[in-house]
């Protein structure tokens, strides 16, 4: 389902940037459950270059049962930039739900005017893509902003609208960071490097992909994906806390 959107995604950063392989715990790259009525299988690609921090992304394949491919973009810390967040979900032909941000790392007035307010003219192209749907799991003001794709809809709409729109969001976000200046001070830049590890922590914490790891692939191993992987920059709760 999103193989054709990581090809372009791919495309799209070597095109652009000197990429170099950042490395994937052993172990974490690459899975296969037998878990569920289909194989599910998960492998993620993880990148780096002097503007890019970390870029990576995951694909879930288990055939009918859910095409997956999730990716968070985080720009280096001399860059106040909002991270590129992207979250496709399909579970069967009829559950489709689809995400994709610039993911603000601060909300107040002049950064969202600066770094947000550049989507809504994007956001307005696709308005059936905009559903403002309700967030059960985050919290639809911290990391997220209001001109995100936030819709469930159907597959077809999938392969047409969204890859439209996903293009779109993409070549913004790379303009974004072509005009972006960086910042010099020490001091600004380990507040965007705070700001980052904030990001990852709220979002490990929160990620409600953890139970459906968890059935796949076991919950040792979700764990070690959410905080050695996805998040590495978060810091798993102390042992024996309860989750949530
Ligand atoms: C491989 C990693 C990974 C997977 C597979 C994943 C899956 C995932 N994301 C979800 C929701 C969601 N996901 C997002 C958004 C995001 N989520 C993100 O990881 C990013 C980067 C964004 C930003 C664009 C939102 C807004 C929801 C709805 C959650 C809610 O209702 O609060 C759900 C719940 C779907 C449901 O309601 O049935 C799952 C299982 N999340 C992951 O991190």
């Amino acid at each position: 389902m999103y193989t054709t959107f990581i090809q372009h995604l791919e495309q799209s950063l070597f095109q652009r940037f000197n990429l170099q392989s950042r490395p994937i715990p052993t172990g974490l790259e690459y899975k296969v459950s037998d878990r569920g009525r289909n194989p599910a299988t998960i492998r993620s690609w993880c990148y780096q270059c002097p503007e890019l921090r970390k870029i990576r992304y995951t694909s879930i394949d288990a055939g009918a049962s859910a095409q997956i491919l999730n990716s968070v973009i985080y720009p280096s810390p001399h860059y106040e930039l909002p991270l590129l967040g992207i979250d496709f979900l399909s579970f069967g032909q009829v559950k489709n739900l689809i995400v994709m941000d610039f993911q603000p790392l601060f909300q107040n007035e002049a950064y969202l005017a600066k770094y947000i307010y550049p989507l809504k003219a994007l956001q307005d192209k696709y308005p059936e893509l905009a559903q403002d749907l309700e967030m059960k799991f985050y919290d639809a003001n911290q990391y997220f902003s209001k001109y995100l794709l936030f819709a469930k809809t159907d597959a077809e709409t999938v392969r047409t609208r969204v890859f439209t729109a996903f293009k779109d969001y993409l070549n913004l976000y790379w303009q974004m960071l072509d005009s972006v200046e960086p910042l010099t001070n020490s001091e600004d830049i380990q507040r965007i490097v705070k700001a980052q590890k904030d990001y990852d922590q709220y979002s490990a914490e929160r990620d409600p992909a953890s139970g459906l790891f968890s059935s796949y692939f076991g919950h040792e191993w979700s764990e070690r994906f959410l905080y050695e992987f996805l998040f590495e920059d978060a810091v798993p709760l102390a042992a024996g806390s309860v989750k949530k």
